[in-house]
């Protein structure tokens, strides 16, 4: 296991200490939350809140104060937006997600926290983004914002996280004067990823000779396209663009990941938990008629290899799930979700957690946070295979790339664990070096009866929200 925590005092901002420390020895964080008088202005109410786009060269009125990239979670409106950093966790590895939870354990312990407003999303929160692989390069990040700005329902709220009580929560730290103007990333280039578009079909190929040998059941492969951009990457810019045009889904930012995800991975609240589990794909053509869509739904609803790959996805989500909860809901058959470029199989999975599952201080007892519950979920057989091991493996072997955070769980926990993970699709990785790149991914279930040049279609669908995004 290896965590470090980057704690950045008021008035040291976006220096990193480089201790491998598991906790420094530092001063409580204060939390205060109040309620907010947010005018509603759609579905951008929250992410038009963002000071500054986290590019270190572009320094405007309050981009100082804001530090570190903007972070989002945002869903029809609702939901939370965060800026700054008071703490920061890297973590590595097969432990990167227990290492994350133990670092953010401990900060709850020596919390000060005033919260007003008391809804999920209040109080404490950390923002997360997770490698798909235990053996990525980019192992798992927690940001605890310094300002946190969310919305549910009617009722909006303002949380400052600080080591000090300089920073009071009030609307004055939402002044527009303090926000850089968003920035259109300009004509966008595209280059080839670590496999081409020509060469990808022969890797599906593989994967289903491996399949119909009897190898393993079904197994997810992904492909990468890089794009460059004329102007430095804005996050607010995507955000704003996915926000609008993918209303179905969970829109987020967070240390350099950027989607729309429709798939959560796993969502805890109150006692009650929730996955919406997507695999099997039709693509929507643009301009396609309401009729014609429905004609493809229906299409897709009795298609056998799309069943069989879903079937796969909702039988690990039950499984993984299924110890942590004192009864299920699995539906029997799925639902067909509609989005703007695809249209899914779903199934919304939930549950009663059990309430001595999880563990506390490494000890058996009181309830799994929702970072433990998508640890165990993480990889379903929407982004992995069946079975998982095999499947992880044949990745490994034909992929060529390292996915990063693609596919890897993505979200936010408050203090009582609670929380919201998707799972990191219709994402792209911006390049930490060179702000003019990113890193565009999809990826495809593949069974014995997949044809590889269908699947390559169906990539480029999926690509369509991040190219989408990139757009002016
Ligand atoms: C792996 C991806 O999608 C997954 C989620 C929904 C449908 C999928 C499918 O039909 O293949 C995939 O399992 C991706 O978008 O990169």
């Amino acid at each position: 296991m290896s965590a470090s925590t980057f704690p950045h005092p008021a008035g040291r901002p976006g220096r990193r200490s480089g201790s491998t420390s598991p906790l420094p020895e530092a001063q409580p964080l204060v939390v205060r939350t109040a309620a907010l008088d947010l005018p509603d202005d759609g579905l951008t109410t929250l992410v038009d809140l963002l000071p500054a786009s986290g590019l270190p060269l572009r320094a405007a009125a309050g981009a100082d104060r804001a530090g570190g990239a903007p972070l989002a979670w945002v869903r029809r409106g609702d939901g939370i937006v965060g800026w700054g950093e008071a703490l920061r966790v890297d973590t590595r590895g097969a432990e990167r997600f227990a290492a994350a939870e133990a670092a953010w354990q401990a900060v709850l312990d020596r919390a000060v926290v005033r919260d007003d407003v008391r809804l999920p999303g209040t109080g404490p929160v950390a923002f997360g983004s997770f490698a798909f692989d235990a053996e990525s390069a980019e192992g798992g990040v927690l940001v605890v914002p310094r300002v946190v700005v969310g919305r549910r329902g009617g009722q909006a709220w303002i949380t400052t996280i600080s080591a000090t009580l300089d920073a009071a929560p009030t609307a004055a730290l939402l002044d527009p004067a303090r926000r850089e103007p968003v920035a259109s990333p300009g004509t966008v280039t595209e280059s080839d990823g670590a496999v081409d578009a020509t060469g990808w079909p022969g890797i599906v190929a593989d994967a289903v000779a491996r399949i119909q040998a009897g190898r393993l059941e079904k197994v997810v492969l992904a492909r990468d396209v890089v794009a460059t951009a004329e102007h430095p990457l804005d996050p607010r810019w995507m955000l704003r663009r996915l926000a609008r045009a993918y209303e179905a889904t969970w829109a987020f930012s967070v240390a350099g990941m950027v989607g729309a995800t429709p798939e959560l991975l796993v969502r805890s609240e109150k006692g009650l938990v929730a996955s919406r589990v997507l695999a099997g794909t039709i693509r929507r053509e643009p301009g396609m008629t309401d009729d014609d869509a429905l004609l493809r739904a229906a299409h897709l609803a009795r298609s056998s290899k799309d069943l069989e790959e879903h079937e796969h996805a909702v039988v690990s989500v039950a499984r993984a799930l299924e110890p942590f909860c004192t009864s299920m809901n699995v539906p029997e058959q799925p639902f067909v979700l509609h989005l703007p470029n695809v249209m899914h199989l779903a199934s919304d999975v939930t549950g009663v957690l059990d309430r001595a599952a999880g563990t506390s201080g490494g000890t058996p007892g009181g309830p799994p946070s929702s970072l433990t519950l998508a640890a165990a979920l993480h990889p379903s057989a929407a982004v992995c295979g069946t079975p998982t091991a095999p499947a992880r493996e044949l990745i490994r072997e034909l992929e060529g790339m390292d996915r990063g955070r693609y596919a890897g769980p993505v979200g936010w926990m408050g203090g009582d664990g609670d929380g919201e993970w998707g799972i990191a699709l219709r994402s792209a990785r911006l390049d930490d070096a060179d702000p003019h790149r990113v890193r565009l991914f999809a990826g495809c279930g593949v069974v014995a009866a997949s044809d590889p040049a269908a699947e390559l279609a169906e990539s480029e669908a999926k690509l369509v929200p991040m190219r989408w995004a990139l757009g002016s």
